[in-house]
């Protein structure tokens, strides 16, 4: 069986799905799970949305109007009025109809993932009305019922042998039957409320169900030829790889190369399943594979840029050397707040980190440090990653931009740059 995953970009309009549809189509007669991701920017007109709930906005209900409008326009160009699909949507919606009727009493991590899962629940009820339509027989499956994680919400952690054993007891024979389509990036705690496996997550969706069910592959559907060696959106003359080995491909995705969630290949290399990187517009284009075999030799380096990064420095207060006992208590209070460090290095009387910027948990993270340590910081800062570098590629990546961190090993050059 194949597993197929389709992103936002993929599914952003009428003519994204017509496409997904012709897609599909070529595979006729294949065994094929199908994960998907909210429509375009939903997920982050969600976050908007939770966001304007949790302060009690005004713009709360224009915002909700907004993304509702967005879909039912599309719903309007694909489908009849009376296709069963518009009420399948409205009933989803009600969902958080019901939710922002009240106050916000609950944690902001919860009602997040209440409110964005909607995003993905909605866009799997119109993409299988779709295949349907076109007479490909599909099924819409809730994947919170199978993808089983911790109430860590916004951040699910999977257990793996109960999602396992879910999947395995009931998708293959739904397989047998027809096309099976479920949501990318959402999860279910024991309690059944919804969580989300962090941001992009859709890509990780479809190594679990490739990984428990054995796949014979995973296909993610991109607005990009493959993996290319830097971000076309930042880059002009970059260049595809054809192969790239799992080993490379996980460090890029944990240095932040956002074409691929960071969890995806793991499990996927674990069960020796390849990864194929192909571009949606183009579905006989080889893409590119990911699997065991890479390239020996690269004739451009891997970039990978982060913007929004923070650099914190840390102090005693009583102005001695950092010890190992300030550093455990610095990685605790970070691993506490949920803050994953991209660059860090320690000198005699400081220790200094480099991680994303987000709002919330930035607060959380300096309120507690501050309480123990002395503490200086600069936001606003860019992290640029570049594997199998030469000096002159890092002195051109530079330009006139003033280096604040600077750390080289044979393979990787890390670098903060305001
Ligand atoms: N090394 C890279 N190769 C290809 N695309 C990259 C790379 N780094 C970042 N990207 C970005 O990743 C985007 C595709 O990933 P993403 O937006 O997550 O897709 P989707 O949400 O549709 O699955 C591209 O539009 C591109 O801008
Ligand atoms: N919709 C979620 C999950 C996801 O993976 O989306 P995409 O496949 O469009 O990156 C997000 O935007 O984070």
């Amino acid at each position: 069986m194949l597993v197929f995953k389709f992103g936002g970009a993929s599914v952003k309009d009428a003519p994204g799905i017509i496409n997904l549809g012709k897609v599909v189509q070529k595979y006729t007669g294949q065994q094929l799970l199908i994960v998907v991701s909210a429509m375009g920017k939903t997920t982050n007109a969600l976050e908007k949305l939770t966001n304007a709930y949790v302060n009690q906005a005004d713009a709360m209900h224009q915002i909700y109007d907004e993304i509702k409008q967005y879909h039912y326009n599309i719903l309007h160009e694909l489908f009849e009025p009376s296709n069963p699909v518009f009420d399948e949507v409205a009933n989803t919606f009600v969902e958080i109809d019901w939710m922002i009727e009240d106050e916000p009493h609950d944690d902001y991590d919860f009602i997040y993932d209440q409110i964005v899962s909607i995003g993905e629940l909605v866009s799997t009820r119109i993409v299988t009305a779709y295949l349907n339509h076109i007479e490909l027989k599909s099924k819409w499956l809730d994947v919170r019922s199978y993808i089983h994680t911790d109430n860590t919400y916004r951040e699910g952690i999977v257990d793996w042998p109960k999602t396992c054993e879910h999947i395995q007891q009931d998708i293959p024979a739904m397989l047998n039957n027809s096309i099976v389509v479920t949501q990318g990036f959402l999860g279910g705690t024991s309690e059944n409320f919804t969580t989300t496996l962090g941001r992009e997550g859709s890509d990780y969706t479809a190594a679990i169900f490739a990984a428990c069910l054995n796949a014979k592959s995973v296909t993610t559907w991109k607005d990009v030829p493959g993996i290319l060696n830097a971000d076309p959106k930042h880059f002009a003359d970059t260049v595809k790889f054809d192969e790239l080995s799992y080993t490379e491909a996980i460090e890029m995705t944990y240095y932040g190369a956002g074409v691929i969630h960071p969890k995806t290949i793991k499990p996927l290399q674990n069960a020796n399943i390849p990864l194929l990187v192909k571009p949606f517009t183009d579905p006989d284009a080889l893409g590119t594979v990911i699997s065991e075999i890479g390239l020996q030799h690269y004739e451009k380096p891997v970039i990978i840029v982060k913007q929004e990064q923070v650099l914190l420095s840390v102090s005693a207060k009583d102005y001695t050397f950092i010890t190992e006992d300030h550093l455990s208590s610095v990685f605790t209070l970070f691993a506490s707040k949920h803050v994953k460090i991209n660059m860090m290095q320690v000198s005699a009387l400081s220790f200094t980190v480099c991680f994303d910027y987000r709002a919330e948990r930035f607060e959380k993270l300096l309120e507690s440090l501050k309480q123990s340590f002395n503490v200086k910081y600069n936001n606003d800062l860019t992290i640029i990653t570049v594997r199998h570098y030469k000096q002159e590629d890092l002195k051109a990546l530079i330009g006139d931009r003033k280096v604040l961190l600077e750390q080289l090993s044979r393979n990787t050059a890390q670098m903060v740059v305001r």
